[in-house]
This record gives structure tokens, C-alpha cells and sequence, in this order.
């Protein structure tokens, strides 16, 4: 059944007779007419039969296996009700480009606004989810400047290089320490999550609030690891809260609420810390009058440059602060390991990349950024990795006018969702898309044949003015992690199966796998 639907929808000998959402959008092709919003295929009218579906059998944490199987089998839009939450699933890039066009100056997506107002928590009436509509706009235009232009990458690049080549030196004393093999060529085999999670909290921290924090230490902080783990819990524990309604919520949702503001507790006091002795040195420099910024012109971070331009209230840097050292860790974390893997199991890719890194790092003369330039495969296997594993698995959008998706009518400000998963999986949108292949970004070959010109094709950081705003952070710090490990260590695994995973608000392996690092 799998790739029924994605044929041609107008040609009667591909109608397929069990496949209702199949016809119903061939039909439409026959007679031309745009089809009601109630006509979409759904998977059940009753959100809160779903819900419980959706409990009993664990589907909030195979969320994206099971988009993938309803697209299988409905099509290629799809509706949904699960609890309070309602939405339009899509997944091929010209509908999602529609959606695009249609969410207007002010893109909405979905947050966890009611419920985070319903129980008072200490922090999040400070600012964090509420972000929708024109006050997300005007603090979003400023954050822009501090991490997303190009001015600002070149800022922080150097910082993200240096945690980056700190890690290795970290990772190299390790494999020597405790490998296995003739001095100078150890081997080591374990697994690198913890200290992946380590380099993401490190690398944030550096270019947030221009610090570093010693986790690659011997003895790192408690205090750190507590951060990590509260991230952990944060994430894992939204999902549900997203579709419980308030008095479900105070039932049988009051222990997860419970967790899920403690960890927000912790990630501000954390970010609160930091933010109070930022504000001090401001002042006190300010009090000296001479020099220039915070730290006589060193960059001193995000924090450092919001604070010195004080176009933002003090509140507001907290809850913008807080909110990117919580987006920073996990998502950046979590590819890492998927890299490690597929560079692992695919020995002659992860020597095509190693190849042109070598070549780009001697001619940049220690300049990351310039190696990275000319090192495009190493931006062909991140944007590969999140094509296969999507951080988020879906991108949700709140349309302001009416739009026609696959010839069915959706009406404004109903809730749309591209999902990223079946969509860097399907063979419409992607050649041998199972295969994990860099260098299919570098060339606008496949692109052509697939006949999709509309490049929403990579879409792991959203799109439009709502896109992720730590994308260049990312993108930099993953790229610099790889050429960095690439320059130093063999990478390999001992097993080729698929990675099992699982959807917490981030989709992450059921269990991180291990990997051996051999020495180069
Ligand atoms: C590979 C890593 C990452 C991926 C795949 C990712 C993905 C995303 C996606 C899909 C969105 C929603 C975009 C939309 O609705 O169009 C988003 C938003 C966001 N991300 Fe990321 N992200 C990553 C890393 C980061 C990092 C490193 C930070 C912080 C330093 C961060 C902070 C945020 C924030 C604050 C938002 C909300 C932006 C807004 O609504 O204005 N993300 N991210």
C-alpha cells in the first residue's frame, strides 16, 4: 500500500480500491472542485477516543511512525484530533510551501500557552511559550541580529571551534587512557551521548553567555548535569501536556505538570545565575565608563550583546536567554549521535568527508570558518542526518487566510502540520531516500528529476521568519564537532541495523548507540 497514493492523482488506472483517502483526492482531480475541509481523511472524529489510543499504546512517543503509516494509508493530507489539539497533517513540499505563503507577518505555532497559564508557575508567566503574535515579532528582530546574521556567525564561530577541538583533545586522552591497541592508534568503543550532551551544554554556554563552564574537566559540575537533566525532563514531559484539557490535566496530569515546571524552575535558575553576573559586570563597566562593552570589546556573548544594546527589558532577556540555552543542548546533542552513527556504518561516505575535510582544514590555515566553506560535504551530512532523524518531527503553522491543500479547503487559523519525518522518507520527495548520501545536496540533479522546484524539501529548521533562530549556532557547532572528530578519529559500529527511535518532544535513538573511536 505504502507508495499507492504517491502517484499520480488524475490517472484512473492508479485509483486503488481499498485506499479512501487515495480517491477521494483523484476524484477531486476529475471533476476540479475544491473539496470541503470535512471531506479530508481522517483518523478518527472523537479526540478523546484518540487520546487514549494514543496513551494506551504509547503513540505520543512513536508519533512519527505513526504519521508516517497514516500518510501510507490516507494520503497525503490528513486530519487529526488527539485531546484538545486538532490539526491538518501534510507532507510534500509544495503543500508546505503553500502553507508558507499563507502565514503571514506574524507566523503562530503551537505552544503550550493554555495550560502553561492554568497552574501558576514562578516562571512561566516570565515569558517563555507565550511568544505568539506581535511581541514574538519585535524580540525575535533583535535576537536575529545577535544570532542569526552573518556579522553575529563570525562572531561566535571561533567560540563553537574552540569547544569543538577541546572536545577532541578531551576525546583523544580518553581513547588513549582507556583503548585498547598499541600506543598512538587506541581504540575505544563506548557510548558518546553523555559526552555529547557535555560539548552541547559547553559549546551553548561559550556562545550565549560568552563563559566557559570546565565540562571537560575530570570532575565537571553537578550543577551542569542538572541542567541536562532538566532539559531532559522539560522536553520529555510536554508532549502529553499538550493534549490534556484543563481538568484531565489537574487529575491525572498533576504529577507531570509537576515535573515539567520544576525542570523549567531549574533551567531558569540556571540561566538566572549567569544573567545577574552579566548585568553586574554591565553595570560596573559602565561605572568605569572607559572601556568599550562589558569586557573592554571581547564578545561576551549573546547575553553580553543584548544587555550592551538594552533594547530589550531585563525580563525579556531572561525568558529570550533561558529560552535558547533550553532549545540549544538537546537538539544539537541528538543529531551528534545519529552523525556518529551513519558516518560509522557507511565507512566509504564517512571517508569522502574526511577526504575533502582534510583538504579544506590545511588550506584554511586554522580559519574554521573558511574549512567549513570549502568543506560542503560536512554541510551535506548535517543537513542528511536531519533530513533522516528531524529534531523536531514536525513544523506547525497557524495559516491567516484560507488555503486549498491537495484541492481540499483549509480555513484560516485552522492548526497545519508538515511533518518532517515522512517527508525526508518518502520516495516522492526523495531519491533511494533510505540511503544516507551528503553529496545529494551538493548537486540540483536530483532536485530536478524529482520535479519539485519549490526547495522545501529541507525543512529540519522550519522556514520563514518563524524559522529556529539558534539554526546558525547549530549548523556551525554540528559541522565543526564532525570535522574536528573526522580530523582525529576512524569512525565505526558494530552492528548496520536501523537505530530504533523514539519521539520525546525530540526524536532521539531508543538507545544511544556506541561507537568506536580508533585513533588516526
Ligand atoms: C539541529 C539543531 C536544531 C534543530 C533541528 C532545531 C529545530 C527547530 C525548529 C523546527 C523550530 C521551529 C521552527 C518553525 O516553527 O519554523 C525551532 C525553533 C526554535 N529553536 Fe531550534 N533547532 C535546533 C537547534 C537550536 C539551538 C542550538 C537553539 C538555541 C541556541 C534553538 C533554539 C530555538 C528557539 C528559541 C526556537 C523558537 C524560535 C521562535 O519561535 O522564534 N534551536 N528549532
Amino acid at each position: 500500500v505504502s507508495q499507492v497514493w504517491m502517484r499520480p492523482f488524475d490517472h484512473e488506472e492508479h485509483e486503488h480500491p481499498c485506499d479512501r483517502g487515495h480517491q477521494r483526492v483523484r476524484k477531486s482531480g476529475v471533476d476540479g472542485r475544491v473539496r470541503s475541509f470535512d471531506e479530508i481523511p481522517h483518523t478518527g472524529r472523537n479526540g478523546w477516543v484518540n487520546l487514549v489510543k494514543f496513551w494506551r499504546e504509547d503513540r505520543f512517543r512513536q508519533l512519527h511512525k505513526h504519521m508516517e503509516k497514516t500518510f501510507n494509508t490516507l494520503g497525503p493530507i490528513y486530519r487529526e484530533h488527539v485531546g484538545t489539539q486538532s490539526s491538518v497533517n501534510i507532507m510534500l513540499p509544495s503543500d508546505i510551501s503553500e502553507l508558507f505563503r499563507s502565514e503571514g507577518l506574524h507566523p503562530r505555532r503551537m505552544t503550550l500557552q493554555p495550560w502553561a497559564t492554568h497552574r501558576e508557575t514562578r516562571h512561566h508567566s516570565k515569558g517563555v511559550f507565550l511568544k505568539n503574535g506581535e511581541e514574538w515579532r519585535a524580540d525575535r528582530l533583535l535576537l536575529n541580529k545577535e544570532v542569526m546574521m552573518s556579522a553575529a556567525v563570525k562572531r561566535f564561530l571561533p567560540l563553537l571551534d574552540e569547544v569543538a577541538r577541546d572536545f577532541c583533545r578531551m576525546l583523544r586522552a580518553k581513547v588513549e587512557r582507556e583503548g585498547r591497541g598499541e600506543e598512538g592508534r587506541r581504540s575505544l568503543t563506548m557510548d558518546p551521548s553523555p559526552d555529547l550532551f557535555r560539548f552541547a551544554l559547553e559549546a551553548s554556554c561559550h556562545v550565549i553567555y560568552g563563559e566557559r563552564i570546565g565540562l571537560f574537566s575530570s570532575s565537571p559540575s553537578l550543577e551542569s548535569q542538572k541542567f541536562i537533566w532538566a532539559v531532559e525532563r522539560m522536553l520529555a514531559t510536554t508532549p502529553p501536556l499538550l493534549y490534556l484539557p484543563p481538568r484531565l490535566l489537574l487529575r491525572i496530569g498533576a504529577p507531570l505538570w509537576t515535573q515539567h515546571a520544576s525542570a523549567w524552575d531549574h533551567i531558569f535558575t540556571h540561566a538566572e545565575a549567569r544573567i545577574q553576573r552579566g548585568y553586574q559586570q554591565l553595570s560596573s563597566s559602565h561605572g568605569r565608563g572607559a572601556e568599550a562593552g562589558a569586557a573592554g570589546g571581547r564578545y561576551t556573548g549573546v547575553l553580553g550583546q543584548l544587555m550592551e544594546k538594552g533594547q530589550l527589558s531585563l525580563d525579556l532577556i531572561k525568558a529570550n536567554i533561558t529560552e535558547l540555552m533550553a532549545g540549544g543542548v538537546d537538539t544539537t546533542a541528538v543529531p551528534l549521535q545519529f552523525a556518529l552513527f551513519e558516518l560509522g556504518r557507511n565507512p566509504k561516505v564517512q571517508e569522502r568527508v574526511r577526504q575533502q575535510v582534510r583538504v579544506s582544514w590545511a588550506q584554511a590555515g586554522g580559519d574554521p570558518q573558511k574549512a567549513l566553506q570549502e568543506a560542503p560535504l560536512l554541510k551535506g551530512t548535517v543537513k542528511e542526518i536531519l533530513r533522516l532523524y528531524p529534531v523536531g518531527t514536525t513544523v506547525q503553522r497557524y495559516p491567516i487566510k484560507d488555503i486549498v491543500l491537495q484541492n481540499y479547503h483549509v480555513p484560516a487559523g485552522t492548526m497545519v502540520q508538515a511533518c518532517l519525518y515522512p517527508l525526508g522518507r518518502s520516495a516522492e520527495v526523495f531519491e533511494d531516500p533510505l540511503s544516507f548520501n551528503p553529496e545529494r545536496w551538493s548537486s540540483s540533479r536530483e532536485e530536478g528529476q524529482r520535479g519539485d522546484r519549490t526547495g522545501f524539501r529541507s525543512l529540519a529548521f522550519g522556514f520563514g521568519a518563524r524559522q529556529c533562530v539558534g539554526r546558525r549556532i547549530a549548523e556551525n557547532e554540528l559541522q565543526l564537532l564532525l570535522m574536528h572528530v573526522l580530523l582525529s578519529f576512524h569512525l565505526s559500529v558494530s552492528y548496520t541495523e536501523d537505530i530504533s527511535t523514539t519521539c520525546t518532544l525530540i526524536l532521539q535513538p531508543e538507545t544511544p548507540p556506541r561507537i568506536t573511536f580508533s585513533k588516526l
